[in-house]
């Protein structure tokens, strides 16, 4: 790139261009040999590999920060441009983040700090020998038991285990991380790191609008919460809920309470009527787990969309490997050559898995679909907009229509109960996961800003827990434990408010080319399967990658410009009434302070004799007896 040095000239507009068509050719170099060094670490977790991709996000920070300064020299007044999209590009490129900063020992330390913080998550086990188990990484091993048990003390070991084995040995590290993010975003003039996440949004008022829209959703999760935890009550016995109205976290068939899904067996309003249990038709129809991507493959090209590229079939990561260490959260890539996309993911024959491989296949499309913007623009709308394509596809694929469809289900239920078994199975996934959504990043943002300081981070983390979500720790927590590291995205560092955003987005798009393609009837039992009108629609949007300002591609897929929960109420109207209906003896909520007192694990000793064995023998015993 001949990029000239020397002083503040004012370049043409048509001098602004060919420096811009010059920028894309080597970026998209630049681009892939960097995204092939986290790929090569990703997938084979060695000092060695940590080493070359923390050169290599080095190298490309170098040449960012290369470009920014040659546009401030040779540009200076590109502000000035008359062409929107020649604007909206300069004004990407001269925002480089963190490489701003004129240290780079402390940038590498944010690349190496990340690498052995996600190192740590990655690697991480708990043992459980009294529960006759060995020694479990996440996945596959404590997720299936957070999934499966309904052991209370065996979910509790687990819950606690990973957490030890996880959170509990990041925090310093992260503190560190903290800081040196927050020193380096300061040189690209943001106050802190939070403030930088939030400008990738372009909307002055997005703490608030996102604030609003979770206060429009809470009443339904409230209801829900009510239902699951009389379930719950009833399933474990009341004597270990605190009397403050919250459910104890281990309980939900999930690691993170995130999603509760696994324990729809627990929950289900009338077994004797239809429900769809994919994992088992799965196995029984002999899927593996190629044919698990070729099914959602032939969801988007079903509605006119690409297949993926020969090279995906090659060249991605579907299983766990035997003889090395990978970060096995599941995750999809864009090599920026327009021709090498890429999945990694430790797949398994389940239902919630291959709702997953549906979801990394929907970044694969977004990808895809704005193949042909410049670099800068090969993004989503905003990253909402990204993981809300990642997901719609969801709305669609479990409905017993499209259960049907795909020879999952052999006959498509129609009676109300059966109806309303599926609405809860959509809620325990969707309507749960809002308040976890959203609370993740205003810990973070907390952290960011400092209000959240490392003497509060655990705090200040169940504060949250407690008052968004109505769960509380089922052992005491303290400060020498770090629960956020538990969740990848905290060592991840990957931001986490583009979920709570994504799942108002899918089900105002869902509704949108549920109307394109004519549909009439329950929104939530619409399919868009098969109907290529329905993927011109989305196509519409996908296309214009970052190019636009997200409220432009709103309106191209739903004629405003605004996020509205609307479409997501409307949706699972049927059963907040039902809901209604069944709480109508229930104290709706929970105190929105953590319980002072957590009710003991263990159930009440059966001689007082016991009480002065240790609590982890005396679990022990218990699961011997
Ligand atoms: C190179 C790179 O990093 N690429 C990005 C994509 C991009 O930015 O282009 C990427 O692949 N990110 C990984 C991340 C993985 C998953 C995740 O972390 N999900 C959240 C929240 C959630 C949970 C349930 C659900 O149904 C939807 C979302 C969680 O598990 O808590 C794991 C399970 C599903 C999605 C992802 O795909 O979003
Ligand atoms: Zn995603």
């Amino acid at each position: 790139l001949a990029l000239g040095l020397g002083r503040a000239q004012a370049g043409t507009e048509a001098e602004g261009v060919q420096f811009l068509e010059e920028y894309n050719a080597k970026a998209g170099m630049v681009l892939n040999k960097n995204v092939k060094a986290s790929w090569n670490y990703y997938t084979n977790i060695t000092e060695e590999n940590l080493d070359i991709m923390t050169a290599s996000n080095l190298e490309y920070a170098a040449f960012s920060k290369e470009v920014a300064r040659n546009i401030t020299t040779r540009f200076s007044n590109w502000n000035t441009y008359t062409n929107a999209s020649v604007k909206r590009q300069f004004k990407k490129l001269v925002d480089i983040g963190f490489a701003a900063i004129n240290d780079t020992e402390k940038l590498k330390s944010i690349s190496t700090l990340e690498a052995e913080l996600t190192g740590i998550y990655s690697t991480g086990k708990a043992c459980l020998p009294e529960f006759g188990k060995g020694c479990l990484s996440l996945e596959p091993g404590l997720t299936d038991l957070m999934a499966g048990s309904r052991n209370y003390q065996e979910l509790l070991a687990a819950w606690k285990g990973w957490r030890d084995a996880s959170g509990k040995k990041m925090k310093s590290k992260y503190t560190q991380f903290v800081n040196v993010m927050n020193e380096a975003i300061a040189f690209s003039g943001y106050n802190d790191t939070g403030e930088y996440w939030r400008s990738w949004y372009e909307t002055p008022s997005f703490e608030e609008d996102v604030k609003n829209l979770y206060e429009q959703l809470r009443p339904l999760y409230e209801q829900l919460h009510a239902y699951v935890r009389r379930k719950l009550m009833n399933k474990y016995g009341k004597q270990y809920f605190p009397d403050n109205g919250h459910i104890p976290a281990h309980l939900f068939g999930n690691m993170w309470s995130q999603d509760w899904g696994n324990i729809y067996d627990l929950v289900e309003p009338y077994p004797d009527a239809t429900s769809v249990d994919i994992t088992a038709k799965m196995l029984e129809k002999g899927y593996n787990i190629t044919h698990m991507y070729r099914v959602a493959e032939e969801f988007f090209t079903s509605i006119g969309l690409d297949p993926m590229p020969a090279g995906f079939w090659t060249k991605s990561m579907l299983e766990k490997p035997a003889d090395r260490e990978v970060v096995c959260h599941a995750s999809a890539w864009d090599f920026y050559d327009g021709q090498d996309f890429r999945i990694k993911q430790c797949t398994a024959l389940t239902e919630s898995q291959f709702l997953t491989v549906h979801h990394e296949m929907g970044h694969v499309i977004y990808f895809l679909a704005y193949v042909n913007q410049p670099v800068i623009f090969r993004d989503g709308a905003n990253t909402g907009f990204h993981e809300g394509m990642a997901d719609i596809v969801s709305l669609s694929f479990q409905t017993p229509e499209h259960m049907k469809a795909i020879g999952l289900l052999d006959e498509i239920p129609t009676d109300n109960k059966s109806d309303l078994n599926f609405l809860l199975k959509m809620a325990l996934d969707k309507v749960a996961f809002l308040p976890f959504g959203y609370l993740i990043d205003q810990w973070r943002w907390s952290v960011f800003k400092g209000a959240t300081t490392p003497g509060t981070y655990n705090h200040d983390w169940w504060d949250l827990r407690c008052q968004y979500q109505g769960i509380s720790p089922p052992i005491e927590r303290s400060e020498d434990d770090f629960d956020p590291g538990a969740k990848y995205h905290i060592p991840g560092n990957t931001p986490y408010i583009r979920y709570f955003v994504s799942y108002i987005l899918q089900f105002q798009w869902h509704k949108a080319l549920c109307d394109e393609i004519g549909y009439v009837g329950p929104l939530h039992r619409c399919d868009v399967y098969r109907d290529v009108s329905a993927g011109n629609l989305l196509r519409e949007m996908l296309k214009l990658g970052s190019s636009k300002p997200w409220q432009d591609a709103m309106e191209v897929i739903t004629g405003s410009r605004e996020m509205s929960v609307l479409p997501m109420v409307e949706y699972f109207d049927p059963l907040l009434q039902w809901l209604k209906e069944q709480n109508k003896e229930e104290n709706i909520g929970w105190s929105s302070s953590c319980p002072t007192n957590i009710p003991s694990p263990y159930p009440p000793s059966p001689t007082s004799a016991s009480s002065n064995i240790n609590p982890s023998t005396l679990l022990a015993s218990m699961v011997l007896l």
